[in-house]
C-alpha cells in the first residue's frame, strides 16, 4: 500500500480548511491511517503525560488492581496484563492499561491512583485531545459533502477514552506474541501518541504489514469501525497491531472518539449510490461501540463507556 501520509493540521487554526479536508479525506479513504503534525498540543504537555503514565505503571500491582475495570462496571480504570484479547482466539495482548472516560459524565466516575498531579495532567490531555479530535471532524465533513459542522452535535457528549498503554518487553510466548493482536477500532476516530520504541503495524489493501514508525511530536491517527460505517464503507478502518520491543518497555496513549451515545449512524448521502447501496442498517453509536467492547473484554464492560 501507499505510505502512511503525514498531515499538517494548522489549517484548523486558520478557519480555511479546503486544503486539509483534501488530503485527510485521500488518506481516511485510502489507507485509513496519517500521521498528524501541527496540531497545537504543546511538546511538554506530552512529556508530563508519559511521565505521569511511567510512573502509574510502576506502582504496586495491588495498588492498580484497586483500580480493575472489572469493578468500575464500566470502560474505565485498569486492564491487567494479558487479560485483554483484541485478536480473540489468537492472541492474548501483552499489555496493560488505564482507562479514563469523560470526567463527569456517564454513569460511573472515573478512578483514579493517589498519585500527586495524575487526574489533573490526564484530564488536561484528555481535553485537548478531545477538542483536536472534535475540530478533525470539520474537514472530514467537508470532505464528505456534508456541512463541516454535521459532527459537532453528534459529538457534544462523545463516548471517548483516553487509554494509557505500557507492553512490557518482548517475551516469546505462543498465546500472546502480540503486545496488540491484529485488531480494528471500534469508534470514529484513534489520536494515538507512542514513545520511541517502534512497533506498531497497519495492515494495508494488499494485506502486506507496513511499519508506523515513531515521528516525534506527531499523533498517529485512524478512522475507526463507526466511521468506516457512516461512510458507507468508503473510510477505511484499518487493521494493525503493535509487537512488543526487544529489551524495552514500550507505552502509548490512546484516545478513541466516538459519537455520543444517541447519534444515528446511516450512511452519509455522498457515499451511496446505485452502484454502491447503503450496507448496513442504522444504528445508535452506543448500541454499536457495546457490541464491540463486549466481545473484547468478555464481560459487559459496554454499559456506558
Ligand atoms: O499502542 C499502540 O500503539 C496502539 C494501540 C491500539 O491500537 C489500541 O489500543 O487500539
Ligand atoms: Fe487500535
Amino acid at each position: 500500500m501507499t505510505s502512511i501520509p503525514i498531515i499538517d493540521a494548522a489549517e484548523l487554526n486558520t478557519g480555511g480548511i479546503a486544503q486539509l479536508a483534501e488530503r485527510l479525506g485521500h488518506a481516511c479513504r485510502q489507507v485509513g491511517f496519517f500521521y498528524l503534525t501541527g496540531h497545537g498540543i504543546p511538546a511538554a504537555d506530552i512529556s508530563n503525560l508519559f511521565a505521569m503514565s511511567h510512573k502509574f505503571f510502576a506502582l504496586p500491582t495491588d495498588e492498580k488492581a484497586r483500580l480493575a475495570i472489572s469493578a468500575t462496571s464500566a470502560n474505565r480504570g485498569y486492564v491487567g496484563l494479558r487479560t485483554e484479547t483484541l485478536d480473540p482466539g489468537k492472541n492474548v495482548d501483552d499489555k496493560e492499561a488505564f482507562n479514563v472516560g469523560v470526567e463527569g459524565a456517564g454513569p460511573a466516575a472515573n478512578v483514579w491512583p493517589e498519585l500527586a498531579e495524575f487526574r489533573s495532567t490526564v484530564l488536561d490531555y484528555f481535553d485537548k485531545v478531545l477538542a483536536l479530535g472534535v475540530a478533525l471532524h470539520r474537514p472530514i465533513a467537508k470532505d464528505l459533502d456534508l456541512d463541516p459542522h454535521f459532527f459537532d452535535s453528534k459529538l457534544d457528549r462523545p463516548m471517548a477514552t483516553l487509554r494509557l498503554l505500557h507492553y512490557p518487553p518482548a517475551s516469546v510466548r505462543a498465546d500472546g506474541q502480540y503486545g496488540a493482536g491484529e485488531h480494528t477500532d471500534y469508534g470514529n476516530l484513534t489520536l494515538l501518541l507512542t514513545d520511541d520504541a517502534g512497533g506498531l503495524e497497519v495492515r494495508g489493501l494488499d494485506g502486506a504489514w507496513i511499519a508506523a514508525p515513531y515521528i516525534p511530536g506527531a499523533f498517529v491517527c485512524n478512522i475507526g469501525d463507526c466511521l468506516m460505517r457512516w461512510t458507507n464503507d468508503v473510510y477505511r478502518s484499518t487493521p494493525h497491531r503493535v509487537i512488543n520491543p526487544p529489551g524495552r518497555d514500550r507505552y502509548s496513549v490512546a484516545f478513541f472518539l466516538d459519537a455520543n451515545a444517541d447519534a444515528p449512524v446511516a450512511a452519509v448521502p455522498s457515499c451511496v449510490s446505485t452502484e454502491r447501496p447503503a450496507r448496513y442498517p442504522p444504528i445508535l453509536a452506543g448500541d454499536y461501540l457495546k457490541e464491540r467492547l463486549s466481545a473484547t473484554y468478555g464481560f459487559d464492560a459496554g454499559k456506558e463507556t
